[in-house]
């Protein structure tokens, strides 16, 4: 399946992608102008003929291609576009690139190629966003209140000099979580906390449940540019949020049971079975739910290990203990970055495989996808693994999608890369894998399969 072919729902916004795709080149819809008044320049100049056209103008979805271009420069002339957005800790982001506009002043992403020389280089139409880095070291582009959009910056500078040329033009675009009609709907029934999204309209929409990775809180990102898509989206908290739990020395699978009949109940969500999306810890813990549950269409699993990690998990009275790790084999780079790439036993050996899920019982849908060079969970091995080990036993229902150069942060498309952060376990400076480019494809591509494999699972029945 090609990735650009998976929406089937697939808004306005999918089908310029899939123009960009050289699927079937089209023009890219100019917007009119946005009316940026002359910008002072350092010599009090203003230069009225630059324009940065953003399409769509002001605003967009953090997961939707945005086309941007500039008019009114000189032919072929050099100039460095450089990005910028704060997050909501204040934090800057920025990325720059370099290039030369077209013979008739134009510049335009989708088709000119950024110069070597700045953040990327290439015909990266979205480049400026999947390259924005963090001024501060090992920092992460995590949004925590997704009713906000990040306010993206874009200015046009003179050359290609390392130290910034005069400003020639500058726009701000919004890149929101939520699209409009969206409505976000606290969650606090029973013990569930979590944050319901539901898509504009009252016919009940196919319900998937988002688990994120270890540390904590209630991450809603992922949750809510799912809604946009058509899908009643619950994100899910499960320590150490409010009254849940704060240090769990395990989990309890009734938790997770319980989110999963209020899914059900709920009137806008249309039954028989609801899908999973887990992320890394997220993911085990949808795995064991297809495994133990009922009513599990679908999961698509981003990263997530195939036996149980971190605390043992229980459920009724079974206990299935965390997979054992040895933090001595643990390897030190020289600039004191830890890679714990090898710490886990193997769950598909003795004594590892005492953490291995039952995945032979779920009946869901399963969608593993895994970075090649994740260095949190061997997740290319688990997944392959895992394929095996469900052939073996007569299973057809798992795809494994498996991305060379993306490490353990497979966040939605356009995200910054992630390469280095706190390891969730160990709490040290850890590498989390992954190279620039190929981790910007892999997001798109993997984010159009998850949307796919749950329209086409969820929507069937
Ligand atoms: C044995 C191996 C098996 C492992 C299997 C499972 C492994 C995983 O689940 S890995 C997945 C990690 N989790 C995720 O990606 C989910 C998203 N969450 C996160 O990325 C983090 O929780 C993150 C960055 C949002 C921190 O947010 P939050 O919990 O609010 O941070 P906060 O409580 O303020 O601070 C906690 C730590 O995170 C740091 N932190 C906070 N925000 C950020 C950020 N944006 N970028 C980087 N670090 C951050 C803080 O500096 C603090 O560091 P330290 O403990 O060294 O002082």
């Amino acid at each position: 399946m090609n990735a650009f072919t998976v929406c089937r729902q697939g808004s306005r916004c999918w089908q310029r992608w899939l123009s960009w795709t050289s699927l079937a080149p089209q023009p890219l819809q100019h917007c009119s102008p946005l009316q940026i008044p002359g910008v002072p320049t350092a010599r009090g100049l203003t230069s009225k003929a630059t324009a940065i056209r953003f399409s769509p103008a002001s605003r967009s979805l953090f997961d939707e291609p945005l086309g941007i271009a500039v008019q009114g420069l000189g032919p072929r002339q050099e100039v460095t576009l450089r990005a910028s957005l704060r997050d909501e800790a204040g934090e800057l982001f920025e990325a720059r690139a370099r290039y030369r506009a077209a013979d008739d002043g134009e510049l335009d992403l989708a088709r000119c190629p950024a110069l070597p020389g700045g953040s990327f280089s290439g015909l990266e139409p979205m480049g400026l966003l999947w390259a924005l880095q963090p001024r501060k070291a090992f920092w992460r582009l995590v949004k925590k209140d997704v009713q906000t959009p990040f306010r993206l910056q874009l200015e046009v500078l003179e050359g290609h000099g390392d130290d910034p040329g005069r400003l020639l033009a500058q726009a701000q675009h919004e890149r929101a979580f939520l699209r409009d009609g969206v409505r976000r709907v606290p969650v606090r029934e029973g013990r569930i906390r979590a944050t319901l999204f539901l898509p504009p309209g009252q016919t009940p929409f196919p319900g998937v449940i988002n688990i994120d990775g270890l540390g904590g809180g209630l991450c809603e990102h992922r949750a809510s540019l799912l809604a946009n898509h058509g899908f009643a989206t619950l994100a899910l908290a499960y320590y150490q949020y409010e009254d849940l739990i704060q240090k769990p020395d395990k989990l309890h699978l009734e938790y997770f049971e319980e989110a999963v009949n209020y899914m059900l109940q709920h009137t806008q969500v249309k039954g028989p079975g609801i899908g999973l999306l887990g992320y890394s810890k997220g993911g085990d813990l949808s795995l064991a739910m297809a495994a133990f549950l009922k009513n599990i269409t679908a999961v698509a699993s981003i990263n997530g290990p195939v036996a149980i990690t971190a605390f043992p998990l229980c459920y009724k009275d079974k206990t299935i203990p965390a997979l054992l790790c040895d933090e001595k084999r643990v390897k030190v780079y020289d600039d004191n970055i830890l890679d714990y790439s090898d710490i886990c036993f193997d769950p598909f050996k003795a004594p590892g495989n005492q953490s291995l899920i039952p995945l032979e019982k779920a009946e869901a849908h399963l969608l593993l996808i895994a970075g090649q060079d994740d260095r949190i969970v061997n997740s290319k091995y688990f997944a392959t693994e895992a394929f095996k080990y469900l052939q073996a036993r007569g299973k057809e229902n798992v795809q494994t999608l498996i991305y060379p150069g993306a490490g353990h942060c497979i966040d939605p498309p356009f995200s910054p890369f992630y390469p280095i952060g706190n390891h969730p376990i160990f709490h040290k400076r850890a590498v989390l894998g992954g190279e620039l480019t190929a981790y910007s494809k892999a997001q798109v591509h993997a984010w159009l399969q998850i949307l796919a494999f749950f329209h086409k699972h969820l929507n069937d029945k």
